[in-house]
């Protein structure tokens, strides 16, 4: 079975070091801090289209990809265009790229960014309506409608990492599927620590070093803490239910607030040819994009998607030799996986029937995932990718992994990848 007409190729691309919010990188904006990256990519080799995509929205620009190319002083004949699916921004847009390979379009640019330490504040609509009308008329007027502005006339977009709809933060999301689905403190803490374990080791085995590039305010993730430990961890108090007494999701477990940036390249096999010989890349053997009512568990999308993409190729568990799991909270990877591995729950939800056998814990984000690493929204996907791809390089012909990353608005994006 073949998802696209051609092979397609993902390859490891560069990222950014991830800054911790507010710290290293908190002056930068989504397309300074995606320049460097762009530049970085592009001394490799000349993409024939990018595709990039930011979450948070920022009254500045729209189409960020472009923005990007052009203040990267790159050849401006080549096209660029963004995305944008929460913290799927990134995988979507490798999606959308493999969808447009062919005719001229070879190889592709992907990825995203974000500086959450700089959410712009907006106006409400009805404050905007009324400066706006004042300044095409009487400039005096609206300046001193500008300084009459109340608080109540300011809107912050993402107010705490908030659903829309809901006005709750993800945190308060993931606390109810937590509570829901029996996700322990002490396991979302293991695997918390697991995460910096890894990211720190990954750093010090030199697995990062070609995967990032050096900017000058930071040259390594700040995440990571060698600091931690299962009793520090423990000690943590719940961030989101701190009245319950019944909270587990901590500062600790919880991927923290990051700045960054990240790229992969999407290709067919004319363009993987143009990439320096000793890149490595997979081939992206198919993908699904799943969507839930909030009710289901905001953030629990993957559970739908990867049932079916597994069945569509008749996998099991065992079959996936990596898993790279974008950890949002711990409690949302443990809530994913303790639903995929019911056989009665994917059946009543997803409609297939399949017995995927026995979770392979020890397969899942080798090298740090999102809690010890930082989670720049939309920069998660193409830093999945590229680990991915890295990690995978150094398994046998033959081996699979999959990557999968929640995003807000009950969605998820899942993507199979095979070594070649
Ligand atoms: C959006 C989508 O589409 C899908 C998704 O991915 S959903 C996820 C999106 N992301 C989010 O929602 C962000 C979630 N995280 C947060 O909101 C914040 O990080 C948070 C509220 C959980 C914590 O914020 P905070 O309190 O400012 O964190 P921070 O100051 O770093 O840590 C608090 C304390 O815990 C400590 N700590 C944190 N991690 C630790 C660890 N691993 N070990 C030991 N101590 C730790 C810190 O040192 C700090 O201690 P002090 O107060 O003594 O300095």
């Amino acid at each position: 079975m073949h998802r696209f007409p051609h092979t397609v190729f993902v390859a490891a691309g560069l990222r950014t070091p991830f800054g911790r919010g507010g710290g290293a990188l908190a002056n930068y904006d989504a397309i300074s801090l995606s320049v460097p990256v762009a530049q970085a990519m592009a001394d490799r080799a000349e993409p024939d289209l990018v595709v990039w995509g930011s979450v948070i929205p920022n009254i500045g620009w729209s189409n960020i990809a472009r923005e990007i190319w052009l203040d990267a002083k790159l050849n401006p004949n080549v096209p660029a265009f963004s995305v944008v699916l929460a913290c799927s921004t990134s995988m979507t847009a490798a999606f959308a790229a493999a969808g447009m390979l062919g005719s001229g379009v070879d190889l592709t640019m992907v990825g995203g960014a974000e500086v959450m330490s700089r959410p712009p504040i907006a106006l409400t609509s009805a404050a905007s309506r009324r400066l706006t009308e004042l300044f095409g008329h009487d400039s005096a007027a609206a300046l001193a409608a500008l300084r009459a502005l109340e608080p109540e006339d300011y809107v912050l977009p993402i107010r705490g990492w908030a659903n829309r709809i809901t006005g709750r933060t993800m945190g308060d999301h993931m606390e109810e599927t937590a509570k829901e689905w029996h996700i322990s403190r002490e396991a979302q803490d293991a695997l918390a620590l697991r995460s910096h374990q890894r990211a720190v080791a990954g750093w010090d085995s030199g697995f990062f070093d070609d995967l990032v590039i050096k900017l000058p305010e930071l040259e390594r993730d700040a995440n990571p803490r060698v600091d931690t430990s299962a009793e520090k961890l423990a000690a943590l108090k719940p961030a989101f239910d701190r009245t319950s007494g019944q909270g587990t999701l901590t500062a600790g477990n919880s991927s923290p607030i990051t700045d960054g940036s990240a790229g992969c390249w999407i290709a067919n096999e004319a363009g993987i040819a143009r990439l320096p010989a000793n890149t490595p890349y997979l081939r992206l053997v198919d993908y699904e994009i799943a969507a839930v009512d909030h009710n289901e568990g905001l953030l629990m999308a993957p559970s739908y998607a990867i049932p079916r993409l597994l069945a569509r190729y008749g996998l099991r568990f065992d079959d996936i030799d990596l898993w790279e799991i974008h950890e949002a909270f711990a409690a949302q990877v443990l809530a994913n996986v303790a639903a995929i591995e019911r056989d009665d729950w994917i059946r009543s939800k997803t409609g297939v029937d399949a017995d995927f056998g026995t979770f392979v814990w020890d397969r899942v984000n080798p090298n740090g995932g999102s809690v010890a690493i930082g989670h720049p929204f939309g920069a998660t996907g193409a830093r999945d990718l590229s680990q991915t791809v890295k990690e995978l390089w150094s398994r046998p012909a033959g081996s699979r992994a999959i990557v999968s990353v929640c995003a807000d608005g009950g969605q998820g994006t899942v993507a199979l990848l095979e070594r070649v």
